[in-house]
């Protein structure tokens, strides 16, 4: 039965499947306690499945209590979703599917292919690849292990590629895991490069200007100081550091002050004892206040970072995160790049805000972008932290009413990188980040270099449903109203009919809404009002599928689907009817950016 438009929904109470979602995070002890619950999720022995496309050769996929839950023959081809997925809606209905998008770093921790899989069991919808460590070979390595197990195992993890920037930072310590800064150490940072082994106590940092009182550049900055008296047409700025500066690691995780400089060499005494990591980011302090002179006069995106992009492009990443992005400038510089290059266009810009500058141009880079992640790293470095939760909630805010996806990043559970369970404050903060309706959540050193990569993973996911659950079960729908942001009249009736949709499906408790989108537009306009039901989002490319998957509450699929909606309604209902996902009687409400209409039916 279908409506369009005029309703005439028969009188019916909803009987919403019994949700057995995750045990409740009651039952999660911490730190204190050894985890007592482990916490099930659909664990999948696709043993080979390949894509749904292709014939299907016999695998079974298992749910939790072991038992073959559907032998992928069955698993009928024409729509790809990912196994997870798939097993969670058989399994708990409609109202179990996580909204909230979790990303992972992947590092040494979690490189390998079984190791990915798991993280991809776990929950993973992206996987972020730091170009400020390893080597392009090692991070190809990991983008060929995604993309199989997208192939083999139906999932559709994205793949975000970050890139270093030209802030300073520490040199990769020789080779070792880290270093160890004891108070009253005296510790020498240079720009000196060393074959052999480095002296005790010794860093090498990653500009040559680091030291020198005047550094001479070539045209990156937009600060004229001076035509360099040494080498005619290039910019001059005071970047030394001086005595009586403070040297801050990794926003604060260990301090120093600077005490002498000899040449290339820079003492510091440790002030503030810690573990350094290779790469850190270096900033300083004078007089209470960041010394900012030096890194504006950084270019945001170094030559490194180009031949990265570059990198990026030919492997084809779905997402590049910019660091420290000042102005919508650098954004709008990338994005003509990546459209000048084939595949470059299908990349999706993410600007990191992590800086001074990011937050007082905030508006025009959200703008500008395809979405934003608040980066709490270096933002507590450049900012007092005591400002970081207030800058997070203002980035999101914005971010949601200019419908661009969010990600919280960094430190969200850092205690879980050496125990496996994390501590009251960080369950805290995400639950806040969750509350906010940000996009996704981000695992840095956790997942990249930690002990308990998927104890982490389980923790976002199982904060995420209760934090969902209880924002549905309040009806906290939101405050503001979110203002209209189409200007061309097309927008604006998808815009319209996405907002009405979204307040249907609350006010009728839909089971899910449907939306059939080319592009991803329509169904980013539906995740932006933040419904209470799952969204599913058909789309008939794989890229922007791929990319529907940093958007809340967007189940993407894949579908090859034509202009008429009512084939396209008959064969997603029988194709996710076939494989259990959804059932006769079924309430869903369907929009699509082809027809411009909003249809309410009983799946049949
Ligand atoms: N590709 C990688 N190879 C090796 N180590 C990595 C990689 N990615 C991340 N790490 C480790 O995980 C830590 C946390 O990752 P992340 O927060 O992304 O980097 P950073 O600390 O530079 O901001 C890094 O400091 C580094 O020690
Ligand atoms: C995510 C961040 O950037 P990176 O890890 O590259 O420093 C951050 O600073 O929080
Ligand atoms: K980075
Ligand atoms: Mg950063």
């Amino acid at each position: 039965m279908s409506h369009s438009i005029q309703f005439s929904t028969p009188s019916r109470t909803l009987h919403l499947p019994p949700t057995r979602l995750h045990p409740p995070l009651s039952s999660f002890s911490f730190r204190q306690f050894p985890l007592t619950s482990t916490f099930k999720h659909t664990s999948l022995r696709a043993s080979s499945s390949p894509s749904p496309d292709s014939s299907s050769s016999s695998s079974l996929l298992h749910s939790p209590n072991g038992t073959p839950a559907v032998k992928s023959e069955e698993r009928s081809s024409g729509i790809d979703v990912d196994t997870v997925t798939e097993a969670e809606l058989k399994e708990n209905g409609f109202r179990s599917t996580r909204r909230t998008k979790l990303i992972c770093t992947i590092g040494p921790a979690t490189c390998g292919f079984e190791q990915l899989e798991a993280l991809a069991e776990g929950g993973m919808n992206v996987a972020r690849l730091n170009m400020c460590h390893g080597t392009r070979d090692w991070h190809r390595d990991v983008i060929r292990s995604v993309r199989r197990l997208n192939e083999e195992k139906g999932f559709a993890v994205a793949i975000m590629m970050d890139t270093e920037g030209s802030e300073i930072h520490m040199g990769d310590l020789g080779g070792e895991a880290s270093a160890k800064a004891e108070d009253g150490e005296v510790w020498t940072f240079t720009v000196r490069a060393f074959d052999a082994s480095r002296p005790e106590r010794t860093i090498s940092v990653s500009y040559d200007g680091f030291a020198e009182g005047i550094l001479c550049f070539c045209c990156f900055c937009n600060y004229q100081v001076d035509v360099c008296m040494r080498c005619g047409y290039h910019f001059l700025c005071d970047v030394d550091v001086r005595v009586g500066d403070e040297l801050l690691v990794d926003g604060g995780m260990v301090r120093f002050d600077v005490i002498e400089k000899i040449g290339p060499d820079v003492k510091c005494l440790c002030t503030d004892p810690g573990l350094l990591l290779p790469r850190a980011n270096l900033t300083f302090w004078r007089d209470g206040s960041l010394v900012r002179e030096r890194n504006a006069m950084l270019p945001t995106i170094s030559s490194k970072d180009w031949l990265d992009i570059d990198f990026g492009i030919a492997e084809g990443v779905d997402f590049i995160a910019v660091s420290f992005v000042k102005s919508a400038e650098v954004i709008n510089h990338l994005k003509s790049y990546l459209a000048a290059r084939p595949g470059g266009g299908d990349i999706g810009v993410i600007a990191k805000i992590e800086s001074i500058d990011s937050l007082t141009n905030l508006e025009e880079i959200i703008l500008a972008s395809d979405g934003a992640m608040v980066a709490r790293g270096d933002l507590g470095a450049q900012i007092p932290l005591e400002q970081v939760p207030a800058a997070q909630q203002r980035i999101v805010k914005v971010c949601r009413e200019l419908n661009k996806p969010v990600i919280v990043a960094s430190q969200l559970l850092e205690s879980m990188i050496e125990y496996p369970t994390p501590t009251r404050a960080e369950v805290a903060d995400v639950s806040e980040a969750v509350r906010q309706r940000s996009d996704a959540l981000m695992l840095s050193g956790e997942s990249a270099m930690g002990q308990f990569p998927d104890k982490a993973l389980t923790v976002l996911r199982s904060v995420s449903l209760r934090i969902e659950r209880w924002w549905r079960e309040e009806k906290r729908y939101e405050a503001t109203p979110l203002q209209a942001i189409s200007s061309a009249s097309s927008d604006k009736i998808s815009e319209e009919i996405c907002n009405s949709a979204s307040k249907m499906a609350n006010n009728l408790g839909v089971d899910a809404v449907f939306v059939y989108t080319k592009n991803g537009h329509m169904a980013s306009l539906v995740s932006r009002c933040r419904p209470d039901c799952p969204i599913f989002a058909f789309t008939n490319t794989t890229s922007v599928r791929r990319r529907l998957n940093l958007q809340w509450g967007l189940i993407p699929f894949r579908l090859s689907f034509s202009e008429d909606m009512e084939s396209n309604l008959n064969k997603t209902f029988s194709l996710l009817k076939s494989r259990g996902m959804i059932k006769s009687g079924d309430l869903v409400i369907a929009v699509s950016d082809m027809l411009q209409s909003i249809q309410v039916m009983n799946v049949p």
